[in-house]
């Protein structure tokens, strides 16, 4: 376990600045990150095309840190960052910016007391949606679920990611009708499988302009690390719920459920309640049977976790006590 150990020092979000900005936040590593070879592996990867001038994204199942190691990526570029959740409600206007109102400036010049100039001006008026001011700027972008907007909704990355332009057609009449994307620019982006419910295909140029890193659950070690992080949790009983979860994953109907989340609300609950990871503790067995039933899809039978399901897991669980884990 020791090559696992916890990232030091501050908050995630250590600051949220106002005004001008458009809600960017600075990014500070956080003491309940955890970092692992593996975790190690995927930063670095990551921030070597991010540092080559690249947008990097995220992908896999629910509950395999995704979003987590997207803002301990953001950090560590050192930019202001400004988070985007994907919502199937977004257009582009959403992103970049709408008219507001008009502005109406009215001249009275009566310089020569003998004529009075009337000079009416009328301007509508532009707000900056958050995508418009990180590229101004030069602030980090964190799109979370970037897919669970409509495609066309994304399409102003596709000329931000292969020209470095923003294109703001509302900006068109006034000569400004392209924002060039400043040099420290940078997107993270994170998606859930497209056939998650709510998620959409995201268009193939788009998957072009970034690099993909696919994420699956960690190995057992960072998953104990976490758990026992996120919960209080020592690491000997974070490292038998830990083993019943990726149990249930390796020996149920869904490898991707129940995940992380699972384990990390197990390990709370026995944190809070006290006494060990074993059947013999009535606490432990029925918050395993309560959350791991809960973790599989709602309204869907198949796939579903039953209670005796968890049993037989708990009890195959202890027939090794602390030998090595059976997944
Ligand atoms: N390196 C880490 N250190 C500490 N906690 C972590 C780490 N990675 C993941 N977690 C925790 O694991 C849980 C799941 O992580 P996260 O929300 O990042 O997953 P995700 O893949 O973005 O999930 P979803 O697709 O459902 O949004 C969270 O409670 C998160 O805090």
């Amino acid at each position: 376990m020791s090559a696992v150990a916890a990232f030091p020092s501050r908050d995630p979000i250590a600051d949220e600045s106002s005004g001008d900005d458009h809600g960017s936040i600075a990014l500070g590593p956080s003491n309940a990150f955890v970092t692992s070879p593996a975790v190690q592996e995927i930063t670095e990867r990551a921030l070597a095309y991010l540092e080559a001038g690249y947008a990097v994204h995220f992908s896999g199942p629910a509950g395999t840190g995704k979003t987590t190691l997207a803002f301990h990526v953001a950090a560590q570029l050192g930019r202001p960052a400004i988070l985007l959740h994907g919502d199937h409600e977004f257009g582009s206007s959403d992103l970049i910016g709408r008219e507001s109102g008009y502005h109406k400036s009215r001249v009275v010049d009566n310089y020569i007391a003998s004529v009075v100039k009337l000079e009416e001006e009328g301007r509508a008026l532009w707000i900056d949606n958050r995508i418009t001011t990180a590229c101004r700027l030069g602030h980090s972008i964190i799109y979370d679920e970037f897919n669970r907007s409509k495609p066309e909704a994304n399409n102003p990355f596709l000329s931000i990611l292969s020209e470095g332009v923003l294109n703001v057609p509302g900006l068109h009449g006034r000569g400004e009708g392209y924002v060039n994307v400043h040099p420290r620019f940078r997107a993270i982006f994170t998606s859930n499988p497209a056939e998650y419910a709510g998620v959409y295909r995201t268009q193939d140029a788009l998957l072009d302009r970034m690099i993909t890193l696919p994420l699956d659950h960690y190995d057992r070690e960072t998953e104990i690390a976490i758990t026992a992080s996120k919960s209080g949790l020592d690491m000997a009983r974070a490292a038998r719920v830990v083993d019943l979860v990726r149990l249930c994953r390796s020996e149920g109907a869904d490898p991707h459920h129940p995940t992380l989340r699972a384990s990390i609300a197990i390990a709370r609950v026995l944190a809070a309640r006290g006494g060990e990871a074993s059947l013999r503790n009535s606490v432990f067995v029925w918050s395993s049977r309560d959350i791991l039933s809960q973790s599989s899809k709602p309204g869907k039978s198949e796939g579903a976790i039953s209670s005796a399901f968890v049993d037989f897991l708990l009890r195959r669980l202890e027939s090794v006590g602390d030998a090595a884990p059976l997944n």
